[in-house]
């Protein structure tokens, strides 16, 4: 990214905070924050003053005056003391509000309209990782923002006024060249500058790498967690793969580029170490070397030679500051480029969902239906040509076909999360719609909430939840209704899909869509469950996708779909008139 345009983007992300309903309290923070830094360099100037009267009351044998002196110190100790103290709160109030502020904005567009998921779907590798950006991102943002522009004045309102002090301490030197003696004004100025130059020079061409290798190391670290995280996810299929060792090597091998990046980052760390001390060793010797042609000469006094000390020691600290500020440049780069992409993804996801509104429309009365519906995989491969489709109130729909041909990105689609379709969907605007996939989520909660996810608009008793548990033959889980668990670890497949049919006759929707929701149950207890929604869902459309021919049975019209475009759509009744009496396996 171009430097014009990581400044625009970094401003983009930056400016909505800046202009939001909290910006009064944000400008005011920022501003105490300025001001309580600026009070900071106050202090040291002053106390670099305070140096020279200190020592020199010493040199006097002045009691009178070092008693004054002390009692000033204890005053700007105390004010030191107050003002760091505010500082900091202050700052990383700042920074926590901020933070939060981002965190939320980010977190709620992410799941705006199923971002989430639109943002898996056209997954280019620039959109990996949404939990980084939300977690990580957003703090480094955060921090390096605030480093490189409120720190970073503090430090040159802090060099700039030590260099005064030198001005005003330098006199005016007469330098002797030949018979001649030429003034020469802030000299002590130019010595410090021209000392900071040298060291900025080396300390910039031995640290440059820095800039890469911190950037790298960021990026192997997080391949490094992912790995960790991909086996703690996959757990029980790398269990059963007695897969350890592959993981392992896989994981190693992420960490052993982070170690190697490492090695070279302690080397350079190393040399910079040795620059970095040797600078500001010599830093004293400089400053008592260049102080000293005036102390000898009577010109200044022992305190104002160890002022001169102590501001070229505060120059070059100043100095070094600046210098890490392009370290941190190139990581502030890096973190703005990869939240504005993230924020370009969510951006174009969203303005696809909207245009995706012409697909789906809630009407105000009527049936679920489906008109001229095309459906395509994202790489633009017909699955489904021109269907149209009812579904009354109380139906039943079974979809089958072979595997691959469509079946789960048909009710994706009727869902209204499949965004590569054309055609309509009218539903009713107060129909409630249910879709539960073969492996349903469980959230790690109490099993009452797991039962009632997302959420119920009516009250429902422990005891109608004991109820449902047994219908759905899970009359062992009866008495766990409070215990909190990973319930997608702790309960079988099986288990996990009667629970989600629980569900399904809690939350009594208007029409249900079963994906596979039954493929682990055994066909008795598929009996059971699908008997249970017939008599206790009389309202509900219920449209499944299965493979079990004993699914036939549970529905009254069938939809087979043959994964290139064809669809045949056939009710019993007038599949059993074509056949007269004849049973119907395959109607
Ligand atoms: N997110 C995706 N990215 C790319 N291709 C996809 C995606 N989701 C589905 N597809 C493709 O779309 C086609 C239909 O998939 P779908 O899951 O709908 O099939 P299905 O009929 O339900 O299969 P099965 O019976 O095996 O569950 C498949 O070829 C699949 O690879």
């Amino acid at each position: 990214m171009r430097r014009g345009v990581v400044l625009r983007s970094a401003w983009k992300i930056a400016r909505a905070y800046w202009f939001s309903e909290e910006k009064g309290t944000a400008w005011l923070l920022l501003g105490s924050v300025i001001v309580l830094n600026l009070a900071l360099v106050y202090v040291t100037v002053q106390l670099n003053v305070w140096q020279g009267a200190f020592y020199d009351a010493i040199q006097n044998f002045n009691y009178g005056s070092f008693i004054d002196v002390i009692k000033r110190y204890a005053l700007l100790a105390v004010l030191l003391i107050v003002v760091k103290g505010y500082q900091i709160y202050a700052r990383m109030l700042l920074h926590m509000r901020w933070r939060r502020w981002l965190t939320e904005r980010y977190l709620t567009s992410w799941l705006h309209k199923k971002s989430y998921y639109r943002l898996q779907l056209m997954a280019g590798s620039a959109a990996d990782n949404p939990d980084q950006r939300i977690s990580e991102d957003l703090e480094l943002f955060v921090v390096l923002t605030l480093r490189l522009s409120v720190d970073f004045f503090q430090d040159v309102v802090t060099v700039f006024s030590f260099v005064l002090i030198l001005w005003d301490l330098s006199g005016v030197f007469y330098l002797p060249v030949g018979g001649w003696e030429i003034p020469v004004y802030g000299y002590l100025v130019w010595l410090a500058l021209a000392y900071a130059a040298v060291g900025t020079y080396w300390t910039l061409k031995v640290g440059r790498p820095l800039v890469r290798l911190d950037y790298d190391q960021q990026r192997y670290e997080a391949d490094f967690r992912f790995s960790l995280v991909r086996v703690r996810e996959h757990a029980e299929s790398i269990a059963l793969y007695n897969g350890e060792n592959n993981e392992k090597r896989n994981c190693l091998r992420h960490f052993n580029q982070i170690l190697a990046n490492f090695l070279k980052i302690i080397d350079v760390r190393k040399r910079l170490m040795w620059l970095t001390t040797g600078y500001s060793q010599v830093a004293v010797l400089f400053a008592a070397l260049v102080a000293s042609p005036r102390y000898f000469r009577g010109q200044i006094q022992f305190g104002q030679m160890f002022q001169i000390i102590d501001a070229y020691n505060h120059v070059q600290i100043g100095f070094s500051f600046i210098i890490d500020s392009f370290t941190r440049l190139a990581q502030w780069r890096a973190v703005v480029n990869r939240l504005n992409n993230f924020l370009t993804f969510l951006e174009t996801v969203q303005i696809e969902s909207v245009s995706q509104k012409e697909v789906v429309c809630r009407q105000q009365q009527g049936v679920f239906f489906a008109e001229a519906l095309n459906i395509f995989q994202p790489d633009g491969q017909m699955l489904v040509k021109d269907l149209t489709l009812k579904l009354p109130p109380g139906q039943s729909l079974l979809v089958t076909g072979p595997s691959g041909c469509g079946k789960s990105t048909l009710l994706r689609t009727l869902a209204g999360i499949w965004p590569y379709v054309n055609g309509r969907i009218r539903i009713p605007r107060d129909a409630r719609l249910m879709f539960v996939p073969q492996k349903s989520y469980m959230p790690i909660d109490t099993l009452r909430e797991v039962l009632l996810y997302p959420g119920l608009s009516r009250p429902v008793s422990d005891a109608d939840l004991r109820d449902v548990l047994i219908a759905c033959r899970l009359k062992h889980l009866t008495g766990k209704l409070d215990e909190w668990l990973d319930w997608g670890q702790a309960l079988s497949l099986g288990e996990q899909q009667r629970i989600a049919f629980a569900r399904a006759l809690l939350q009594q929707p208007d029409w249900l869509f079963l994906d596979e929701a039954t493929s682990a149950l055994d066909e008795a207890t598929e009996q059971t469950v699908y008997q249970l929604a017939v008599k206790m869902l009389t309202k509900t459309a219920i449209v499944s996708v299965g493979h079990r021919s004993t699914l036939i049975d549970y529905h009254q019209s069938r939809l087979s779909l043959d994964g290139s475009g064809g669809w045949d759509l056939r009710t019993r009744a007038a599949a059993c008139q074509g056949a007269g009496r004849r049973s119907l396996p395959n109607w």
